[in-house]
């Protein structure tokens, strides 16, 4: 059997790394994926949203991000993917959206132990052809997670026009010249390109990653927190407050997910927040079985207090009175 092929998938918050990662999965099938997926915030909201068929599996690496505190949890990962060969054709990894990729790269080509079971085939970076621009000037992450890519998709191009996706193409090749840049919508792609294109080499990547460390990083002060409530909410309020928040708060909450349990209603509504937008849709129902109808909310920004979100948050629980 030959190296596993490892498909790494990066992109600022929001930029639609989990709609890709279901798109993918579904395109390469009948080829067997094996998921290593890093979720910020205790609740992987998103490893529960994957489709299952074509997916042998999904190992959680939930607290922390891959790139820092879980390098060590990584190999163990990868370890158990190595003794589980023979049960999938493909490796993808999914990131944090402020995960600085290098490292990750670096422990594929650099670390003997797994470049000799390992094969780094791609590093697909995900834009958010709305909020690239922002998130370029505001933050660091964004402008890393680009530079160490060979193959970068500016989605959301439903949201923008033809003439400033060619601004955005030219913006993302002042950071990354040679990465092979599409643009697209809903995680949709070429899938001969990517599984049978060649676009990582270790040389390339080395001097990039070394360009990406010239200065000391930390993932500033981006963190998530998640609240949890025990009561349901009631929708009209929660979702115009949900709107006004994100927009008195903008410069503050980069990310907000949520799977919610709303009075009354039979199905979890699962919300999504990238920056100033927010969208409720239903999610799947809850067993009649579950008496215990949880909502749990991960916030993601800068400097945010969880006390104040969850005051606010608080407030559109069904049983509060106006
Ligand atoms: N309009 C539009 N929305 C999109 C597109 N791709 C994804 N989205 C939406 O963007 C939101 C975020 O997408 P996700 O796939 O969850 O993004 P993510 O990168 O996994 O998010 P994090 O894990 O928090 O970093 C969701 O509401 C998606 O439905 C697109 O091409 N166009």
């Amino acid at each position: 059997m030959g190296k596993i092929p490892v498909y790494l998938i990066t992109g600022f918050l929001g930029s639609g790394k989990t709609t890709f990662l279901n798109h993918f999965i579904q395109a390469v099938f009948p080829q067997r994926v094996m998921v290593i997926e890093n979720e910020m915030g205790k609740i992987n909201v998103d490893a529960g949203g994957l489709v299952i068929d074509g997916v042998e599996d999904v190992i959680p690496l939930s607290a922390g991000c891959l790139c820092c505190s879980l390098h060590d949890e990584l190999l163990d990962a990868l370890e158990i993917v190595s003794e589980r060969r023979e049960e999938f054709d493909l490796l993808v990894i999914g990131t944090t959206g402020v995960a600085d990729p290098s490292s990750i790269v670096e422990t594929f080509l650099a670390d003997w132990r797994v470049g000799r079971v390992f094969e780094l085939r791609s590093v697909i970076c995900l834009a958010d052809a709305g909020l690239l621009e922002d998130w370029l000037g505001e933050t660091d992450e964004a402008r890393r997670q680009l530079v160490s890519a060979d193959l970068i998709f500016l989605y959301k191009a439903d949201l923008i026009s033809p003439s400033y996706a060619a601004r955005l193409r030219a913006a993302i090749r002042g950071v990354n010249p040679t990465a092979v840049v599409r643009t697209g919508e809903f995680g949709r792609f070429d899938v001969s390109e990517l599984l049978n294109g060649k676009h990582v080499t270790g040389e390339v990547l080395i001097e990039r990653i070394s360009l990406a460390r010239e200065h000391e990083y930390a993932h500033g002060n981006i963190k998530p927190f998640t609240l949890t409530f025990e009561e349901p909410f009631d929708l009209d309020k929660l979702s115009h407050e949900m709107l006004r928040l994100v927009k008195l708060y903008y410069h503050q909450i980069y990310r907000i997910k949520g799977v919610v349990s709303i009075a009354n209603h039979p199905s979890r509504v699962v919300l999504q927040s990238v920056r100033s937008t927010v969208t409720l849709t239903d999610g799947p129902n809850w067993e009649e079985s579950e008496e215990r109808r949880r909502s749990h909310f991960v916030f993601i920004g800068k400097d945010l207090r969880k006390d104040v979100m969850e005051k606010i948050v608080r407030r559109n629980l069904a049983a509060v009175l106006k």
